[in-house]
């Protein structure tokens, strides 16, 4: 599914009013209607106080919209105008016009008013700023927000949680709504999906009203959210007359004494996700643990004990993965870098072999062409350097990855594999995979793919996502506390049952 920007979805406001010669306050009344369905298929009429905050713009005019309809129906309202600016919208006027019809006076709230009070058990709509947000909200709107929050009510958002920007981080923390639940228009919002800023919202969920389909097919998006439908599509069968050399030599060189587990769960991974041979390069350390615990996997050692000196590959594996456990000891460097000088095919590189291209940027320029890097956030900042937001570390993101040709996989819980400044943002894990090794897995995960062929780009899409959903099912059976990195190596081959079943109804409208 795209994810526009702000400026994108005006766009596809404006091309909608204009081919379907419809007026704008018929895309609001959609809208409003679409809003006040989903409120009502599960309310049912239940006399709950459902209080709205709407602004004096087009997210407020949807507000009102909605309050006419809940009326219309019986339910319990109280309507407050959030009278932040005199520059009301037509659309708002217009509503705000309908509901005086109906005998409904809104109670209208500005700097000097008292914070109405606001119950556990009510339902607040949250109506008062939409994508049209573009400076901090003042002083008593802020203050008016924190209420809201403090209230312990169900607030359910109106497109999107209101103080939220769409395209930085927010000037204050605290004059941000916490929605417990988003109902957003037509498109998902890259802000849901950062850790700045997604940590207002609980759940959301998308709603057609109605934008025009050519529009929204046509427009070329920055940032694609990936799902079922989407990995479906990346997937390779397996062919009936295959052998294990169809599925490629992978190799997975890491580790240094006391560091043996990361490469241990690499190769597991990596001999799950469906590479056909699997070797891990180790310092002789490893070799003993790694030969009992994993017998499936061929094992090359270093000529020293404790870390890698030397990379000798006596056969040209498919794909290799590098990094974990991998340490940054002055012959291991060394090692590395003769390593990437040799070369040609595209590498995975993780860990220690990204905290050394930190080190080393000169070494960059060996690194072949579409490599893949899987940084976790401090990794990528010595990487990339610091940044002020989110929303300016995706672009120094793209940038570095633009400039040295790379796949870079943003790890987080939505994952943001970025490459050629497009970003494509994950949809799968959970909270239980914060612990040791699960970025170790999704390496060997990333690697055995592209053993078996899937391109650099598709490599890293399927296998994030791929082992994400390792990790829901592996928290859906044990919980998140007791998630173990090798619980998700265990559950890979359901992930893959799972995204071959058949869509149910929700993945299916989703489509
Ligand atoms: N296609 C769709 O998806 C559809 C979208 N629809 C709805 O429209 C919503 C967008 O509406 P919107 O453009 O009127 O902007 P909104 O967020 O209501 O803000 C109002 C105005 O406030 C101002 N302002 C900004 N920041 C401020 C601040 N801190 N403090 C004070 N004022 C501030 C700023 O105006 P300015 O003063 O800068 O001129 C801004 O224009 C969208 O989220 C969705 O709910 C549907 O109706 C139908 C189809
Ligand atoms: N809260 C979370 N939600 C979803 N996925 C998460 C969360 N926290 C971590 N992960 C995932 O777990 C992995 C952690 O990787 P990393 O930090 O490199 O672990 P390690 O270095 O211990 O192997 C990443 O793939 C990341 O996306
Ligand atoms: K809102």
């Amino acid at each position: 599914m795209k994810i526009f920007s702000a400026q994108q979805i005006y766009q596809a406001d404006k091309f909608t009013i204009e081919k379907q010669q419809i007026t704008s306050d018929v895309l609001m009344e959609q809208a409003a209607t679409k809003i006040f369905e989903w409120i009502h298929a599960r309310l049912r009429g239940t006399s709950v106080n459902i209080q709205l905050f709407c602004g004096i713009g087009n997210n407020g005019g949807d507000g009102m919209a909605l309050a006419r309809h809940l009326q219309e129906h019986g339910y319990v309202i109280t309507v407050h105008v959030v009278n932040y600016s005199e520059k009301r919208s037509k659309d708002f006027l217009l509503n705000l016009e309908r509901l005086k019809d109906r005998k409904i006076w809104p109670n209208f709230i500005n700097a000097e008013s008292e914070l109405p009070e606001i119950s556990a058990n009510d339902i607040v709509v949250d109506a008062i700023f939409g994508i049209g947000l573009n400076r901090s909200p003042d002083d008593w709107v802020g203050q008016l927000i924190g209420h809201i929050n403090a209230s312990q009510a169900f607030v359910l958002s109106v497109d999107v949680p209101s103080g939220l920007p769409m395209d930085r981080a927010p000037w204050n923390p605290k004059y941000v709504i916490e929605s417990s639940y988003v109902l957003s228009f037509q498109v998902p919002k890259l802000a849901f999906f950062l850790p700045d800023t997604g940590v207002y919202l609980n759940q959301w969920e998308i709603l057609d009203i109605g934008l025009d389909p050519e529009f929204l097919t046509r427009e070329e998006a920055d940032y694609e959210l990936v799902g079922k439908h989407q990995i479906v599509s990346l997937y390779r069968p397996r062919l009936k007359f295959s052998h294990k050399g169809t599925y490629g030599q992978a190799m997975i060189v890491g580790g240094s004494y006391g560091k043996i587990g990361a490469v241990q769960l690499a190769s597991n991974a990596c001999l799950s996700s469906g590479a056909g041979l699997v070797t891990a390069f180790v310092p002789q350390c490893g070799y003993h643990s790694l030969q009992t615990a994993v017998p499936e996997l061929m094992v090359l050692t270093d000529t020293d004990e404790h870390c890698i000196t030397e990379i000798s590959m006596p056969f040209a594996p498919k794909a290799v993965g590098i990094g974990m456990g991998l340490g940054t000891k002055e012959p291991t460097i060394k090692a590395f870098k003769d390593f990437l000088k040799q070369m040609e095919s595209p590498v995975v590189v993780d860990a220690d072999g990204l905290n050394i291209l930190a080190m080393a940027p000169h070494m960059l320029k060996d690194v072949p062409p579409q490599s893949i890097f899987t940084p976790h956030p401090k990794e990528l900042e010595r990487l990339i350097g610091t940044w002020t937001d989110d929303f300016e570390k995706l672009e120094k993101a793209k940038a570095f990855s633009i400039s040295h040709d790379i796949v870079l996989v943003i790890k987080g819980a939505h994952t943001i594999v970025l490459y050629k400044g497009k970003g494509y943002v994950n949809t799968t894990g959970n909270p239980g995979m914060a612990t040791a090794g699960s970025g170790d897995v999704l390496t060997g995960m990333v690697t055995g793919l592209m053993a078996q062929g899937y391109t650099s780009l598709e490599a890293a899409i399927f296998g994030v996502y791929l082992h994400g959903l390792a990790g829901d099912i592996s928290a859906s059976q044990n919980g998140y506390e007791a998630l173990k990195a090798s619980d998700i190596v265990n559950s890979i081959g359901r992930a893959y049952v799972e995204i071959l079943s058949p869509p149910d109804v929700e993945e299916k409208e989703q489509e």
